[in-house]
């Protein structure tokens, strides 16, 4: 057995998302958000859910800021949904939007836990969307927008802003996988919404600067590790262009204000013209006070021509999964810290998510979620490491607070380390938050 200590100001916290929880998607004066549509478009989401009730959190978020002070956390990531703000997304305000994240982040406040506000995760407004989304530039600004009001609301309140959650996620898994929202299948699209989604970040943070309301702001893309099945030039190449679509094609810009040449070859050998207009790599191109690092999973991988748009496959080695699917893959973190220190240096980082599906349910009052809490201590073990080997992380949020809307899973696959029922919205502590909270409190725990 070890004992796994971590930094004396490591801060701790959860994480969710407004469409993920909220629910009361036609309360409050919120206007309709792609995920909206999407959801209830059949075939789209498993089961048919949709975000309408999700974990009632609109209306319970104060036994939810119970749960985290009892948990202990110094930090809650929460996500604002723009609809919320702007029911149309541009134009008039909804004042009742406004007060719902004031009643939030007071609450929080008043508990001693610090709000990291996410701007987007996922729920653009659907009026913007039928002027084309993000592919149309016009969205560009009217983010900017939502965020300066944002900014100049809770200035003062809010010191850890974060724009864009998983922009790998916002365009090329919503617009050429299409499994997300709006479910588009287009390369070209993808490609060009990605390059508008970091103008956005780029031009977001010269905002924030402009105003000068104090605190930090980062971004958060989500990436992942594929080990080569060997060492072979080949596998090798193949890994890194899997790894550089999730890392380095929004990593690049943001710190080094360029695309990675290899990416932009590869999606031109593809058919794909972005169109950079004059000044944009210069926008992007903004000092961040912090990285937010989303990491789930990762896998061994070998090259496979003409195999998908990246010309690798996965190589199975029986690893143990989660109850989603994904490989249990903690050498995975570890090797994407030390990518992106390497990199772009001393960043401070953020975990912003890290956690696992297991579907265990209550039983005689109790959750026995031994996998998740497996899970943690796998992953916080190699995230010590990376901290050991110079990375400089300040901070871990686990993915989720809750069970949630797991949008095309929908409720069928829980992340929380407090388990909602569904039918009757009672919250049940898993045995995974009472280990985390453990750790929380210890600063360290034993593996
Ligand atoms: C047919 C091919 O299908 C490919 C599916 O490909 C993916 C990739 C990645 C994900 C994914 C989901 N999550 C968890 C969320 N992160 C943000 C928060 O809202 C969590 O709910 N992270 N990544 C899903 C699907």
């Amino acid at each position: 057995m070890a004992i796994i200590q971590f930094p004396k100001d490591m801060k701790w916290g959860t994480a969710t998302a407004s469409y993920q929880i909220e629910g009361a998607t036609n309360e409050g004066g919120r206007g309709v958000s792609i995920w909206d549509t999407f959801s209830k478009t059949p075939g789209n989401v498993v089961n048919g859910d949709n975000g309408d009730v999700a974990c009632d959190s609109y209306h319970r978020y104060e036994e939810d800021v119970e749960l985290m002070k009892d948990l202990g956390i110094d930090v809650y990531r929460f996500s604002v949904a723009w609809p919320r703000i702007f029911p149309n997304g541009t134009g008039e305000v909804n004042q009742e939007g406004l007060d719902y994240y004031h009643r939030l982040v007071d609450k929080l406040l008043e508990n001693g836990i610090e709000p990291m506000c996410t701007l987007y995760h996922w729920d653009l407004p659907q009026a913007l969307q039928d002027k084309g989304g993000w592919a149309n530039r016009e969205t560009i600004d009217a983010f900017v927008d939502y965020a300066e009001l944002m900014f100049k609301e809770f200035s003062g309140k809010i010191n850890k802003w974060l724009t864009l959650n998983e922009p790998w996620c916002i365009s090329f898994l919503s617009n050429y996988i299409g499994v997300h929202a709006p479910g588009n299948q287009d390369l070209q699209l993808a490609t060009q919404i990605s390059h508008h989604l970091l103008v956005t970040h780029g031009k977001t943070v010269q905002k924030f600067r402009e105003l000068g309301v104090g605190g930090e702001i980062g971004f958060a893309p989500n990436t992942t590790w594929l080990e080569p099945y060997s060492n072979r030039q080949e596998d090798i190449d193949a890994c890194n262009r899997e790894i550089g679509w999730y890392i380095e094609w929004f990593m690049d810009p943001v710190f080094k204000g360029s695309y990675p040449d290899f990416m932009v070859e590869w999606f031109k050998k593809k058919g794909v013209e972005l169109d950079i207009q004059d000044g944009d790599m210069e926008t992007i191109n903004q000092p961040v006070d912090f990285l937010g690092i989303n990491y789930y999973t990762g896998h061994i991988a070998r090259y496979k021509e003409n195999e998908g748009l990246l010309d690798w496959e996965m190589v199975e080695m029986n690893y143990d999964r989660t109850d989603i699917g994904w490989p249990i893959f903690p050498e995975g973190f570890y090797n994407v810290l030390m990518r992106v220190k390497d990199s772009y240096g001393d960043i401070p980082i953020y975990i912003t998510e890290n956690g696992s599906c297991y579907n265990d349910e209550p039983e005689n009052g109790s959750v026995k979620d031994s996998g998740r809490i497996n899970y943690l201590q796998q992953h916080l073990t190699a995230l010590s490491r990376a901290i050991a080997s110079g990375v400089n992380v300040k901070g871990y949020i686990t993915w989720s607070l809750m069970d949630n809307f797991e949008w095309a899973e929908g409720y069928t696959m829980r992340f929380g380390i407090v388990h909602v029922n569904y039918r009757t919205l009672e919250r049940t502590k898993k045995d995974s938050f009472y280990w985390y909270k453990q750790t929380i409190a210890n600063n360290w725990f034993e593996n």
